[in-house]
């Protein structure tokens, strides 16, 4: 079985990108997105990713992007993909594809399998779908809530190419989360924090090791 792939989202500090890569992380994550309390702007992003080999991929979330936004994530080079958190159409994000010429990921929110059934809408829109939770109506943001879904929804279902799982991680379920959906890629924030946007050095190296052993 090949190995997963794991991403360790809303890095902020030049310490944890150090820790992450270390931790075997095949993908880190920068939120810029201005409500979350793991915020950093292009400059950061730009300095953050610069810390990290070429092979580990820079992922930049967003949520319902502007292009002007877009532009100017883009013209950092640091990214080789974007994820879009929002309520992006598949229109929207194919035509982010098409412009920006980055690996663009769909985040698909979850709490039924209708929503999961909706994700094919996105195939061949976009180069990889990212399972996470539905946060409640009203919630301060769409992702990184230390939410999870009823991940036996997965279960036998055949996703449209590469996908990911995430929501509400940690080291005390990933390995069941893995067992039960067969995700080829893991992201986690909250799980691996000391405090909403503190990311924890121990608890990400603690994470993978145990993302690498399933
Ligand atoms: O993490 C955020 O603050 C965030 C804000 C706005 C949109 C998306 C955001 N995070 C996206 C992620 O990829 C998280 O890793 C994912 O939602 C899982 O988070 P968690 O449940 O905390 O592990």
């Amino acid at each position: 079985m090949s190995r997963l792939a794991i991403k360790i989202c809303g890095l902020s500090t030049a310490d944890t990108v150090g820790a992450a890569v270390r931790a075997g992380a095949s993908h880190i994550g920068f939120v810029h997105f201005l409500k979350s309390p793991r915020h950093v702007d292009a400059d950061q992003i730009r300095a953050l990713a610069a810390i990290a080999p070429a092979d580990v991929e820079r992922v930049g979330v967003v949520v319902d992007p502007t292009d002007e936004m877009l532009d100017e994530l883009a013209a950092t080079g640091a990214l080789t993909a974007l994820q879009l958190h929002g309520k992006e159409s598949v229109q929207r994000a194919a035509a982010i594809r098409h412009r920006f010429g980055l690996s663009v990921w769909k985040a698909i929110s979850v709490k039924t399998r209708v929503d999961i059934d909706a994700a094919n809408a996105y195939a061949g829109a976009v180069d990889r779908l990212l399972f996470d939770a539905k946060t409640p109506d009203g919630a301060a943001l769409p992702g990184g809530m230390g939410l999870r879904f009823d991940w036996t929804l997965l279960r036998g279902v055949a996703v449209p190419g590469p996908w990911g799982l995430s929501g509400g991680l940690s080291v005390d379920n990933v390995a069941e989360a893995v067992r039960i959906t067969g995700a080829p890629l893991i992201d986690v924030s909250s799980g691996v924090e000391s405090a909403p946007g503190i990311k924890d050095m121990d608890k990400i190296a603690t994470f993978c090791k145990a993302v690498l052993q399933c």
